[in-house]
């Protein structure tokens, strides 16, 4: 990404595959920097009133995505503190473009630490037959994108959801302070 940092807009945006934690760091982030926290999969059950597996099921993963790229835009326009992104919102195009200019933070997992996190959970995409090959082959594709729509990348691996914050936050002081705004480490 290059270009300059949005001057309104989230304090940070964290993205990643299920299981990095986006939502689980993102809260004790907001906490530290003393500021709001949305994340998108919250607000998608607040608007609609439905659970993220009814909506997949019942409407099936391309509406889920036009109701999700909407709750992203509109987030992304109002929104000032902390925002965690469902996982693959960043695969619509109109999130990655939306994306750009604003202070986006991978928080990567290996396979098998995220599936780890995630196998007893009621996510839809891993619902199927063979869930962790699943998760492997979709954390692969879409790394390369996690990769180009962030302005750094954190290990989500590295330690409790406590640590993964603080490394962040070491991180975006550093890029607030020093670094030329808009560039990736
Ligand atoms: N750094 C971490 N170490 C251990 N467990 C974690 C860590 N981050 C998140 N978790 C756990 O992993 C699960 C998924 O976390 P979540 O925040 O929902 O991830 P995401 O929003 O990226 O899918 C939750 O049970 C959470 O408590
Ligand atoms: O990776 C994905 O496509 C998804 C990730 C989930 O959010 P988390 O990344 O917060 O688990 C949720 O949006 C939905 O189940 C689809
Ligand atoms: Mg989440």
């Amino acid at each position: 990404m290059t270009g300059e940092f949005t001057d309104r807009g989230p304090s940070a945006v964290l993205i990643g595959f299920m299981g990095a934690g986006k939502s689980t760091v993102g809260r004790i982030l907001a906490d530290r920097l003393g500021v709001d926290f949305v994340d998108t999969d919250s607000e998608i059950v607040r608007t609609t009133g439905r659970s993220i597996p009814d909506i997949f099921t019942s409407d099936g993963p391309q509406h889920f995505r036009e109701i999700e790229r909407d709750v992203v835009l509109d987030v992304l326009r109002t929104h000032r503190g902390v925002v965690a992104l469902g996982g693959g919102a960043v695969m619509t195009p109109a999130v990655e473009s939306a994306l750009a200019g604003h202070r986006v933070i991978y928080l990567r997992i290996d396979a098998d630490a995220g599936f780890a996190r995630v196998a007893d959970s009621d996510r839809p995409l891993i619902a199927g037959d063979d869930p962790h090959a699943r998760y492997a082959e979709l954390l692969a594709a879409r790394d390369d994108t996690y990769v180009r729509a962030s302005v750094f990348v954190v290990d989500a691996g590295a330690g409790e959801p406590d640590t993964v914050a603080d490394v962040i936050l070491t991180r975006l002081a550093h890029a607030l302070t020093g670094e030329r705004v808009g560039e990736r480490p």
